[in-house]
């Protein structure tokens, strides 16, 4: 079976009350593949998370934008991965390179969190990604291999992975990753995992990509072959979040 295409939106600390009402009619009145075409998760903030969930439309899911590394108790402001299963939440995003840069998540952080949040029954998007400096130094496939490698070295299912690749000079600066630099990292992380874990696991685990993606720049990424839909910022909060979702059908036409 082949990898079924994957659109996440996430919201990052973005919305009030009414923008959530308004995104969420957005999100289920628009026109969208089969979910045997395309699996749409999007990503709001905690607090929303449970009003979002009981009012999407029920072929799309929910997931959280980060939680805790371990069991919950005494860290106050963190959320526990037993706690979003606990509210019905079936995903979580680790690894943002906001988290990673802003409050010093280290790659054996995000890997130990990988391997909670799968442990108690989450699905995970585990995101890694080069900063600017990093790719014009040329060390672009040593820092997205180290960051999937610790994770890897963490985990022996992948079956509930999604790995998104997020180069961090494309994340909310309108500068899309050409379709054939982010192709090339994404063949770069399906041939590590070829080699360090196990040929079906780089055939079947999802590699997606985000920075800057648009309803403009999707479908051209769309055609990649080894990328298998994307993680949204920004323009997950508009009504352009659809026809990216469409851009699916590129994939099974
Ligand atoms: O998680 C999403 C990414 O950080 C992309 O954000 P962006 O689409 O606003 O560039």
């Amino acid at each position: 079976m082949g990898r079924k295409f994957f659109v996440g939106g996430n919201w990052k600390c973005n919305g009030t009350t009414d923008q959530v009402d308004k995104i969420v009619k957005i999100l289920n009145e628009g026109q969208v593949p089969s979910p045997d075409v395309v699996e749409v998760v999007v990503s709001p903030p905690y607090v929303f998370l449970p009003v979002v969930k009981s009012q999407l439309r029920p072929e799309f899911q929910v997931a959280a934008q980060n939680c805790w590394v371990k069991k919950g108790g005494a860290f106050t402001g963190e959320i526990s991965a037993e706690m979003l299963v606990n509210l019905g939440v079936p995903s979580v995003i680790l690894g943002h390179s906001e988290r990673r840069s802003l409050l010093g998540e280290s790659s054996e952080f995000v890997g130990d969190k990988v391997a909670y949040a799968l442990a108690q029954g989450l699905k995970v998007i585990a995101c890694v990604g080069e900063t600017l400096e990093q790719r014009e130094s040329g060390s672009t496939m040593d820092v997205v291999s180290a960051q999937t490698k610790a994770i890897a070295e963490r985990i022996k299912d992948w079956t509930n992975v999604v790995i998104a690749y997020e180069p961090v000079w494309a994340i909310g600066t309108g500068k899309v990753a050409t379709p054939a630099q982010a192709q090339e990292v994404h063949a770069v992380l399906r041939d590590w995992l070829k080699t360090n874990v196990s040929p079906e696991v780089a055939e079947s685990t999802r590699i997606i990509y985000g920075g800057s993606v648009t309803a403009a720049n999707c479908k051209e990424l769309a055609g990649q072959p080894d990328l298998d839909g994307f993680l949204v910022g920004g323009a997950s909060l508009k009504l352009e979040f659809i026809d990216i979702i469409n851009s699916a059908t590129v994939k099974s036409a």
